[in-house]
């Protein structure tokens, strides 16, 4: 499968270099930063599970330079960029071309509608995590889960093709007519642990160490649920909570979220298409989400100060 993953960063080089093992798949990254584009092209991109270390040399580049039209682009900017590297891909989405997106946060689907039909948008999520340690570097515990589905629920022999490209590169991956509860739990789950972790700057073990901050992770999970459920999307919050606790004391214990990794670097975060959703979609129904609300007027003002905040006084 000719594969064109759309972002090398922390995501998108986990993916890449997974995908790219053995002579199945044919992948390439398209990058807008020229100092990773040129660390990718010069080293390659190493993954680091633990102990284990996996090293691979897809070929990476601007958009301007992909040749041809591949079976399947795979979406892994960040949301704000969504739109401007769907934009920059136009050259060569071609008929036949299927767009997944596995991003964080809910209205990706919509997004994606703009430049495909609905008959080739494939829409998920993902729970593997991945920490950007260097420009063509990056560490993951390994362990996670993609679940996606076409948009009109009618599973084509690409989306099989694709379930199976991710398999046998070692990423569990389902694909099903319908996955809209896992993409509203996984926008739940991640408005609660990213954007606590981008304001604390932790990782993820960090917020289990006081009970106040797992106490307002699992508020924010309840109201999260409460707008998923106000429009037919039915959650388990119980398990969601429980898989939290399992997770910042497990497995995700060092990972830096997504939203913390940006807050740290100072850029840009998805807090609108995460947190910010949430409130948006209450206030469609009539409710509010005083908390999700809250996390995302904090995150936009640590957004837009970065170039005042004081690290010291002396
Ligand atoms: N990291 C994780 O553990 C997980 C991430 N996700 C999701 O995956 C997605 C990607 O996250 P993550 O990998 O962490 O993000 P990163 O910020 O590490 O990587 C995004 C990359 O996309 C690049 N980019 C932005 N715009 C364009 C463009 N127009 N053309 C080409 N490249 C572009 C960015 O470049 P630049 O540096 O210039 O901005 C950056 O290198 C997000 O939606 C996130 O929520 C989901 C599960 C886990
Ligand atoms: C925390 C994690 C890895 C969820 O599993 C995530 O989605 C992120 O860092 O954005």
């Amino acid at each position: 499968m000719r594969i064109v993953i759309l972002g090398a960063g922390a995501i998108g080089q986990l993916y890449g270099a997974m995908l790219s093992q053995g002579d199945k798949n044919d992948v390439s990254l398209v990058e807008r930063d020229q100092a990773a584009i040129d660390a990718i092209g010069a080293h390659g991109i190493s993954c680091a599970f633990g102990d284990e270390r996996l090293e691979a040399h897809p070929p990476v580049m601007r958009a301007e330079d992909v040749e041809g039209e591949p079976d399947l682009v795979l979406l892994c900017t960040k949301t704000p960029d969504t739109t401007e590297a769907l934009e920059q891909a136009r050259g060569y989405l071609g008929e036949g071309t299927y767009v997944l997106s596995l991003q964080n946060g809910l209205g990706n689907a919509e997004l994606i509608k703009r430049f495909v039909d609905p008959g080739r948008v494939l829409i998920g999520m993902c729970t593997y995590n991945a920490d950007r340690t260097g420009l063509c570097s990056v560490r993951s515990s390994g362990e996670g889960i993609i679940k996606f589905m076409p948009l009109t629920s009618e599973v084509s022999d690409l989306a099989r093709a694709v379930e199976r490209a991710f398999n046998e590169a070692g990423l569990e991956c389902e694909v099903h007519e319908d996955v809209w509860r896992d993409v509203w739990q996984k926008a739940a789950y991640n408005a609660a642990l990213n954007s606590t972790s981008a304001v604390c700057r932790v990782p993820c073990g960090g917020m289990g160490i006081l009970n106040k901050g797992m106490d307002l992770c699992n508020d924010i999970i309840d109201e999260a649920c409460a707008v998923a459920e106000a429009y037919g999307v039915e959650v388990d919050a119980t398990r969601l909570k429980n898989d939290l606790r399992r997770k910042i004391f497990g497995s995700e214990k060092d990972h830096i979220t997504s939203m913390a990794q940006d807050v740290i670097m100072h850029r840009q975060t998805e807090v609108g298409s995460i947190n910010g959703a949430f409130v948006r979609y209450a206030a469609a129904k009539g409710l509010s989400a005083p908390y999700n609300e809250a996390m995302f007027c904090l995150i936009k003002s640590i957004e837009s100060t970065y170039d005042m905040q004081v690290d010291s006084i002396l």
